[in-house]
């Protein structure tokens, strides 16, 4: 059995049919790591009004036995003071295919590397898959905050971000430095003494599995377009590669044809007869396109750096980092988490908003195919802010609101079910 991990003594596991359906018992085990920071404040609120919505959903018919896996400060408690992401906790997420964590927290500089990009890149989790939508009601810096209805698939395997670098004036750096200018001829190294170097691998098989499920998505989901957003005009063969795999894709695959000589393209959705446009935007003319013209972006396919920029930008546009959801996922395996971090200053403190945990938890439910109890939450979440009942960063823009903490927004979730 686990060193550390308690079993529940109900419940079974999900499992996977070779179409990559789920088999979802009806008291599914469910993993969660608690997270670090504020993780601790927003995951218990998060599994109590779960609880709630499955219990008001199914009137006891169903329950998640929920079984907490570690990671982050709490492993190295719990396992000892260099084990942050032990092995039988990366297990446990693969086998039991659907879980849920807290934020985890990555030192700048120095120290240990991101335990939240090692999971994804264990695990394969190649979507990055978060939604973007207004709440009505939400206090948002826009004139027109319902008009940005985006969700971004961010590339979550590859690119800058898998964390291929090294330290400046380092053996290893030295070593790449010198190669890359005696047997590459590179002469652009404008400091090659003092030189921290990383490295950016974007490949062609991992653009395509990406973009295809972002397709498939605008298909299953009635969207009316696919935007690829990328810098390819300055790093041609990484982001320029990931916009002309993903274009050759969207003909290859999906019989979309050039419009006006492309490089955009079109096809008619298989499911509503309806035409999807696939069309590129290069990032820093997309980041005030989606500021200035949100109505003309619906679902987001790009790079990993770009996705984690557009992501927080976007969230922001509709009330802010504290209602951001998301999930990584693969084929078969998910594990679903907030947008924002750990919020160190507001750790342990039972203030910042548990909506992004709440609104993933969502998504979860959703994917496990309890579409009541995940209405129910979207419900009583709307219900919530409407009666302007709400944690700190909603409190200080909106008029007339009454501040309460993270435990209490969510038994105002609870008492709107
Ligand atoms: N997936 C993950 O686990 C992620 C982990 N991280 C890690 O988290 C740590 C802290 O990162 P940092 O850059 O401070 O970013 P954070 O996302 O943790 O916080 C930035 C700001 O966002 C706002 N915010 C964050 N969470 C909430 C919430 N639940 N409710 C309301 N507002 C919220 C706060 O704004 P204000 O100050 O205005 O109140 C906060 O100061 C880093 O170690 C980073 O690597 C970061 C992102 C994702
Ligand atoms: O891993 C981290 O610490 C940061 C990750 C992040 O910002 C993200 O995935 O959005
Ligand atoms: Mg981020």
């Amino acid at each position: 059995m686990f060193q550390h991990i308690q079993v529940p003594a109900q419940g079974a596991k999900i499992t996977v049919n070779a179409d990559h359906s789920l088999n979802v018992p009806d008291q599914p085990i469910i993993p969660f790591i608690e997270g670090d920071g504020t993780g601790a404040d927003i995951t218990p609120v998060m599994i109590k009004v779960v609880d709630a919505a499955v219990a008001k959903a199914y009137g006891g018919q169903r329950q998640i036995q929920w079984m907490e896996v570690f990671a982050g400060e709490k492993a190295t408690r719990v396992y000892g003071p260099d084990v942050w992401l032990p092995a039988e906790t990366l297990e446990v997420l693969r086998d039991y295919v659907v879980s849920i964590k807290g934020p985890l927290t990555t030192p700048v500089g120095g120290g240990i590397r991101s335990l939240n990009v090692a999971l994804r890149q264990e695990l394969d989790l190649y979507v990055c898959l978060r939604p973007v939508q207004y709440f009505k009601g939400v206090p948002s810096p826009l004139k027109e905050p319902e008009k940005t209805n985006m969700v971004i698939f961010r590339e979550n395997s590859e690119d800058i971000y898998a964390g291929i670098e090294y330290e400046a004036e380092s053996e290893k750096a030295k070593k790449l430095i010198k190669f890359l200018q005696e047997e590459m001829g590179v002469k652009k190294i404008r400091f090659p003494e003092t030189s921290g170097i990383g490295i950016k691998p974007v490949s062609r098989e991992g653009t395509e599995r990406l973009v295809r499920k972002a397709i498939q998505y605008a298909i299953d989901n009635d969207k009316p377009s696919v935007t690829i957003v990328h810098k390819g005009n300055i790093m041609k063969y990484t982001e320029g590669g990931f916009r002309d795999w993903a274009y050759a894709l969207a003909q290859k695959e999906f019989g979309a044809e050039l419009i006006d000589g492309g490089p955009w393209c079109r096809f008619i959705s298989p499911k509503n007869g309806k035409p999807i446009t696939i069309k590129d935007s290069i990032a820093d003319a997309f980041l005030q396109q989606i500021l200035l013209r949100p109505a003309e972006y619906s679902v987001v396919a790009t790079l990993n750096l770009n996705g984690d920029y557009i992501s927080d930008a976007l969230a922001a546009q509709v009330g802010g980092i504290g209602i951001a959801p998301g999930a990584n996922m693969s084929d078969s395996v998910a594990c679903f988490e907030a947008t924002h971090g750990t919020a160190p200053k507001y750790a342990g403190k039972d203030y910042v908003n548990p909506g992004s945990e709440i609104l993933s938890a969502e998504m979860m439910l959703r994917h496990l195919g309890w579409t009541e109890a995940a209405d129910l939450i979207i419900a009583s979440l709307e219900a919530a802010i409407a009666s302007k009942r709400v944690t700190y960063d909603f409190a200080r823009l909106m008029d007339g609101a009454v501040q309460v903490s993270c435990s209490g927004f969510g038994q105002v979730m609870i008492d709107h079910m």
